[in-house]
C-alpha cells in the first residue's frame, strides 16, 4: 500500500517521502494530532545541532488518534478510533517501565512520528477511545498520560502526608498533572505557581495560585511537581527546595536541553525525594482512557486546553500550524489530518 510520510529535513522544513507500506500488524490512519513541545524544539532547531544531525530528517508528532484501516488479525474493525502509544518497547522486563528501557524506541524522538498517512502499529500500542469522547482533546491524550504516570509514580514513591502539593508550572503540562491530580487525590489541596495572572486564573479548581515572585515567604507545600522545563526549570526547581517541608517528594517532569544546577546541599538537610518522570506506557494509556469514559467534568475542564484547532492537507498547512503553535501562549494546537 502506498504511504507519504511528511518529515522534518531542516528547521522549519517538511518534506514528503512516498513510501510502501506493508499489509502487517494494524495500520492506522491518522485523524487528529497534537504539538508537544518536544516537536516544536525540533522544528525551531533549539536541540544542538549535533541531536539534529543524528535525528532529522524524522516525521514529528507524538501525541495522536487515529482510525484502523487494516488488522491482520481482524480484532479492531475498520474505522474504530484509537489513541497511538508512540513509546515502543523492544523487549520485556518484569521491573523497569517500557518507558524508561534504554532499548525503547519512542515516535517523533528516535523514529518516524505520526506525521504520516498511515502508520503501522503493533497491536498492544493501540487503546480504543470511547465512542462520543471530544477528538480535539482525544488528540492530546499522551500529555495526559505523561501526567497520569507521573502521579501514579508519586503515590508510590511520597510519604502519606498528603495536605498540600505545589505544582510549578502554568502552561500545558502544569494544567494537566494539577487537573488529574485534582481527579485522582480530590482531599489535597493544590497550590499552583506560575508566572502569569491569565493563565493562573484557568487554575480554578485549585485552591490557590500564586506568581513566582510573589511566593509568601512562610508558604510551605508537602510535596510537588516540576512542570516548567526550559531555562525556567532551574528557578522553580530552587523555589521548591525552598518551600517543600522536610522528606517531602519532588517529581521532575520538565525537559531543559542544559544541565540544571541543583542545591543539593538543601535536599540533603531536607532528606528530600526527586524522581523524574518522562514519557508513558501502554498501562498510562488504559488508565487515562478509563478515567475520560468514566469522568465527564474532567474532559470538560481539558476542553479549556483546545488552543487552534487547524485543517491540515498540505506542507503549506503543516508549517501554518507549527508557526500558529509557537504564538500560542498557553493551549494545544490540534491538526486535523486530511492527507
Ligand atoms: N516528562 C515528560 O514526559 C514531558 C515533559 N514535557 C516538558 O515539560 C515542559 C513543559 O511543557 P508544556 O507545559 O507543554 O510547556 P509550556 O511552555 O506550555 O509550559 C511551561 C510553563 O511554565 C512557565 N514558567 C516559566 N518559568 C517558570 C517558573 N520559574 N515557575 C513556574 N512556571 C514557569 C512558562 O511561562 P512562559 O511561557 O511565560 O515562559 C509556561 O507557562 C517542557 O520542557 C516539555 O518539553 C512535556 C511533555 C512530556
Ligand atoms: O514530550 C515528551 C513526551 O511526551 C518528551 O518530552 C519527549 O519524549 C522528549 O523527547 P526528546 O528527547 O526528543 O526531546
Ligand atoms: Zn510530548
Amino acid at each position: 500500500m502506498l504511504n507519504a510520510v511528511y518529515r522534518l529535513v531542516a528547521p522549519r522544513r517538511f518534506e514528503v517521502e512516498f513510501t510502501e507500506i506493508e499489509l502487517h500488524n494494524v495500520i492506522v490512519r491518522p485523524t487528529h494530532l497534537s504539538i508537544c513541545r518536544a516537536d516544536q524544539r525540533y522544528y525551531q532547531g533549539t536541540r544542538p545541532a549535533e541531536v539534529l544531525a543524528k535525528k532529522l530528517p524524522m516525521a514529528l508528532i507524538h501525541e495522536g488518534i487515529g482510525q484502523v484501516v487494516y488488522d491482520e488479525a481482524g480484532e479492531f474493525q475498520p474505522g474504530q478510533r484509537v489513541v497511538m502509544i508512540p513509546n515502543t518497547p523492544t523487549e520485556p522486563d518484569t521491573v523497569i517501565a517500557e518507558n524508561y528501557l534504554r532499548s525503547s524506541r519512542f515516535r517523533a524522538s528516535g523514529f518516524d512520528g505520526f506525521m504520516q498517512d498511515y502508520v503501522e502499529m503493533g497491536r498492544d500500542r493501540l487503546v480504543c477511545l470511547p465512542p462520543d469522547i471530544d477528538l480535539r482533546v482525544a488528540a492530546f491524550t499522551e500529555l495526559i498520560t505523561v501526567s497520569v504516570h507521573a502521579i501514579s509514580r508519586f503515590d508510590r514513591i511520597a510519604h502519606s502526608r498528603r495536605e498540600r502539593v505545589g505544582i510549578w508550572g502554568d502552561g500545558n503540562l502544569g494544567y494537566i498533572t494539577a487537573l488529574l491530580f485534582h481527579t485522582m487525590f480530590p482531599g489535597v489541596e493544590l497550590s499552583i505557581f506560575g508566572v502569569d495572572e491569565n493563565k493562573l486564573a484557568d487554575f480554578a479548581f485549585a485552591e490557590e495560585t500564586y506568581l513566582v515572585k510573589d511566593i509568601p515567604k512562610d508558604l510551605v507545600v508537602d510535596h510537588a511537581f516540576e512542570c516548567v522545563g526550559g531555562n525556567g526549570a532551574q528557578m522553580a526547581i530552587d523555589q521548591m527546595i525552598d518551600h517543600i517541608a522536610p522528606e517531602g517528594t519532588m517529581a521532575l517532569l520538565g525537559v531543559s536541553e542544559n544541565h540544571v544546577p541543583i542545591n543539593t546541599r538543601m535536599v540533603l538537610e531536607k532528606g528530600l525525594r526527586l524522581f523524574g518522570s518522562s514519557r508513558s506506557g501502554r498501562e498510562d494509556f488504559v488508565r487515562t482512557v478509563s478515567l475520560f469514559a468514566e469522568n465527564r467534568e474532567l474532559v470538560g475542564n481539558l476542553q479549556n486546553l483546545i488552543g487552534s484547532v487547524i485543517e491540515v492537507g498540505s506542507i503549506a498547512d503543516m508549517k501554518e500550524a507549527f508557526e500558529t503553535d509557537i504564538r500560542r501562549a498557553f493551549g494545544k494546537t490540534v491538526m486535523v489530518w486530511k492527507n
